[in-house]
């Protein structure tokens, strides 16, 4: 899968995550009930974002592409745990292609 789909799957999954009391492994669940709370998908957004910009430092373009996709993954994973639909993001995405501002 190549296009912008793969997001919106991925939103599902997780919100289905964060809703399901399953008891098969899941790393989305391991972040969403972790004991820290919201601190956990935050410290990992934090680790992510350090392991890319290394990564693209270092000019390896595979390792960045690898790192770029673990940071984006545990952001929209902190995002649901924010409460924050990202279906918002894309819509104020949306909003700035089109030339306007929303939350200036
Ligand atoms: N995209 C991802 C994805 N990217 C990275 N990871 C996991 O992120 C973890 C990162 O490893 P780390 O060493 O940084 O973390 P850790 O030591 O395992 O654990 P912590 O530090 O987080 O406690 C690894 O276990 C990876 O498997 C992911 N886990 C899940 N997904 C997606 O989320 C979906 C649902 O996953 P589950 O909830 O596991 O079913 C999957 O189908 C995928 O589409």
């Amino acid at each position: 899968m190549t296009d912008a789909k793969v997001f919106d799957e991925l939103w599902q999954v997780i919100c289905e995550r964060a809703v399901s009391s399953g008891t098969e492994k899941s790393y989305v669940r391991h972040l969403l009930f972790h004991e820290k709370g919201i601190d956990k998908s935050l410290e990992k957004v934090g680790e992510e974002a350090v392991e890319f910009i290394l990564a693209a430092k270092n000019g390896v373009s595979e390792k960045t592409v690898g790192e770029a996709a673990d940071l984006i993954f545990h952001l929209m994973v902190a995002l649901k745990a924010a409460d924050v639909d990202f279906s918002m993001v894309e819509e104020e995405l949306a909003v700035r292609r089109a030339g306007m501002h929303l939350h200036d």
